[in-house]
């Protein structure tokens, strides 16, 4: 792949077409949505002393233009089997993560998001090379079957604790943004899409997909912060602002009570952008 292709960031308000600008659509989304309990948005950094809003915008426009590579891998490689994408697509994953890295000073903003979204951006490209239509089934499945194995060949069977995530499994047993994926992001499209529609107002919509995310997500950012008493303590609180007719001042209050608690669900922000992405396309 000679050099990268120009994605121009999308535009407020042009309502995307391509799964690509779709994932860079819900990445700005996600930033731009505030409050957002314990995460970084344009108010303020959450539970992080190393980013912010401005760093955030860094990163997406740094690794914006991989989104294109990885739907192009997925377009070339149609016809190999499923199992042997995930290889193929690591290597321009990793680079990805070294372009994050390199505009955030280090800083792991997006790891995750690259991951789940890289994923359904390939997937994209597999079944439009097939000459198949897009749909969120279609997509996800796709998903799951290039990360077939994945949790048992990464996790399960690792003995070294390299990452955040292959230590979480060993102590807990989560599968993180892996076995979520191999899932085909099942959290998203059991417990989130379904009641996408509950709001009609696109900001309380968003808010809503992130409370309930933060209910249902076994998030391993808030296992690595607080253990399970953290993921526990989150889910808790969404859940008690779910039981009302919540307004921003109770988002705000979370917010609060998260950051003085330094958890922070970010695999649960990951998992928003996700959704943001799927809800978009036809369910069959
Ligand atoms: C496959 C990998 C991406 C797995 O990485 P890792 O071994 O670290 O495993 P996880 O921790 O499980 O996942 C990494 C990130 O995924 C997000 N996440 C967490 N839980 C979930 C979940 N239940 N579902 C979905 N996603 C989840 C989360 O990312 C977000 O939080 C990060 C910012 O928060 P912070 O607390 O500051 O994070 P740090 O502590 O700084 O992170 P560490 O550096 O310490 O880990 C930010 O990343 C958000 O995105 C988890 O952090 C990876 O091993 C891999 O293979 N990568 C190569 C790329 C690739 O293969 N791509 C292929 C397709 S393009
Ligand atoms: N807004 C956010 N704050 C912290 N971590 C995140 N990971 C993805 N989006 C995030």
């Amino acid at each position: 792949m000679t050099g990268l292709p120009v994605i121009n960031a999308v535009p407020a308000r042009v309502e995307s077409t391509t799964m690509v600008q779709r994932v860079v659509r819900a990445l700005y989304d996600e930033i731009h949505l505030t409050p957002k309990p314990g995460l970084v948005d344009r108010a303020n950094s959450g539970s992080h002393h190393d980013m912010d809003h401005e760093l955030f915008m860094r990163s997406i426009a740094a690794i914006a233009p991989w989104f294109a590579v990885f739907y192009e891998l997925g377009k070339t490689h149609a016809f190999l089997p499923e199992a042997v994408q995930l290889r193929l697509l690591r290597p321009a994953g990793i680079a990805c993560e070294q372009a994050m890295f390199q505009a955030t000073g280090g800083v792991n903003t997006h790891k995750g998001g690259i991951f789940a979204l890289g994923l359904l951006c390939c997937a994209a490209g597999r079944l439009e090379a097939q000459g198949s239509r897009l749909s969120r089934q279609a997509v996800c499945h796709q998903v799951s079957l290039f990360c077939h194995g994945l949790v048992a060949r990464e996790l399960v069977q690792r003995n070294r604790q390299a990452s955040t995530g292959e230590r979480l499994f060993q102590q807990f047993g989560l599968a993180g943004a892996r076995g979520e994926a191999e899932s085909g992001f099942q959290t998203v499209t059991r417990y989130i899409l379904p009641g996408w529609q509950d709001e009609a107002c696109e900001e309380r919509r968003l808010h809503l997909a992130l409370l309930r995310l933060m209910v249902v997500n076994p998030d391993t950012n808030l296992v690595s912060r607080g253990g399970l008493s953290g993921l526990r303590y989150v889910q808790r609180s969404a859940r008690q602002v779910l039981a009302v007719r919540w307004t921003r001042e109770q988002l705000h209050q979370m917010d609060q009570a998260l950051i003085a608690r330094h958890l922070s669900p970010g695999g649960s922000a990951d998992l928003l952008s996700v959704a943001m992405v799927l809800a978009g396309l036809p369910e069959v």
